[in-house]
């Protein structure tokens, strides 16, 4: 398949274009990767954006490329343009891939999902190896253990540069937490660790910034608020998807960290699944400081009250079995 046609006078940097990264943006055409791309349009350290998806290319890209912002965008359309659209980039971030309806798990995506990244982390490995990889396509739990399989058969894995997207859960138990305490959402935060699908999504409410204290049904309801989110947002949504808005902005949040660390920003810190000796897990979500590299620095848990601590054995056992279903795959 030919390179969007329409796209072919942006082959260098726009006049008065500021110097930043290159960002590819996989599954660009979807529920999410439409927000996404157009909050990456916005991004003032992003200079070149690529745009791909199998689908529905054209479209996105020239809306997207007529925004007056500084990154210079183009569109990629199906497989035999993923090398054209992956070449160069600085960090690569990918939300392709089927969504939930309701009645179904993030791990009933994997049967699909799970060839999707291999494919997409196969092309990554070849054409932009030291690149920066944002994960969000489901079931993350196994997804990032998948592409971390991909790069070490490839001979590329640097397990700094590979981040599993769990944002989300942040910015819900932000927003929840805010209603609970009558705060502006913007000035708190919860670590939110473990991963990313139901009794793995661990809020540290012991540790919410500014410090406060919650009742037991406070405790309760927050808990397990912060671990339906997103199949409240799939029940509501009736059958048309799960959440697209809310994750394009987390999804848009945490890549500009990303970007900032590569910038040289210092105290970048965000809570991410990543390769982790946290626990005895080869993969755990918790915070992360964010520099030129990558993962700079995996920050400890802290301390844990017992309600956490129950949850966290309960989230490992179910985390072991999707990393392991996730290594399986590529290992079979
Ligand atoms: N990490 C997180 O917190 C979250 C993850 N998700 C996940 O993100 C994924 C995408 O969700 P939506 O955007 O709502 O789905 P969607 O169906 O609206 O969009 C997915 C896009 O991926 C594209 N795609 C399919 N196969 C592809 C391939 N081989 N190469 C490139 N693109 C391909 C499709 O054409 C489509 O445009 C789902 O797996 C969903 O579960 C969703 C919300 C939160
Ligand atoms: O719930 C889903 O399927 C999508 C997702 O990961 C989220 O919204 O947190």
């Amino acid at each position: 398949m030919e390179e969007v046609s329409i796209l072919r006078g942006y082959n260098c940097r726009a006049k008065g274009a500021a110097p930043g990264f290159k960002v590819a943006v996989l599954g660009a055409s979807g529920g999410i990767g439409q927000p996404l791309s157009l909050l990456m349009k916005m991004n003032p350290l992003v200079s070149v954006l690529h745009l791909y998806d199998v689908v529905n290319m054209p479209g996105v890209t020239a809306d997207i490329s007529h925004m007056n912002t500084g990154a210079v965008v183009r569109g990629f359309l199906g497989q035999p343009q993923l090398e054209n659209a992956l070449t160069g980039m600085d960090l690569v971030i990918i939300p392709a891939g089927i969504p939930r309806k309701p009645g179904m798990t993030r791990d009933d995506l994997f049967n699909i999902n799970a060839g999707i990244v291999r494919t997409l982390c196969e092309g990554i490995a070849k054409c932009c190896p030291n690149a920066i990889v944002n994960v969000i396509s489901n079931p993350v739990n196994s997804t990032v253990p998948i592409a971390a399989e991909v790069f070490k058969k490839a001979g590329t894995y640097d397990p700094k540069r590979l981040l599993g997207v769990t944002t989300l859960d942040v910015v819900r138990a932000n927003t929840f937490v805010g209603e609970v305490l009558g705060l502006d959402p913007r000035d708190v935060n919860v670590p939110v660790v473990g991963g990313h699908a139901g009794i793995t999504i661990l809020p540290l409410l012991s540790q919410v910034n500014p410090s406060c204290s919650f009742t037991s049904e406070e405790i309760s309801y927050l808990t397990s608020r912060i671990q339906n989110g997103g199949t409240e947002v799939v029940e509501a949504k009736a059958g048309a998807g799960s959440a697209t808005l809310s994750m394009a902005y987390a999804a848009a949040k945490f890549a500009d960290a990303c970007l900032r660390g590569l910038h040289g920003d210092a105290g970048i810190v965000e809570c991410s699944y990543v390769a982790s000796q946290v626990t005895e897990l080869p993969f755990f979500a918790s915070k992360v400081r964010l520099g030129r590299c990558g993962v700079e620095e995996i920050l400890p848990l802290g301390p844990l009250n017992e309600f956490e601590r129950a949850g966290l054995e309960k989230a490992k056992k179910e985390l072991s079995e999707s990393i392991q279903k996730g290594v399986s795959f590529i290992n079979k």
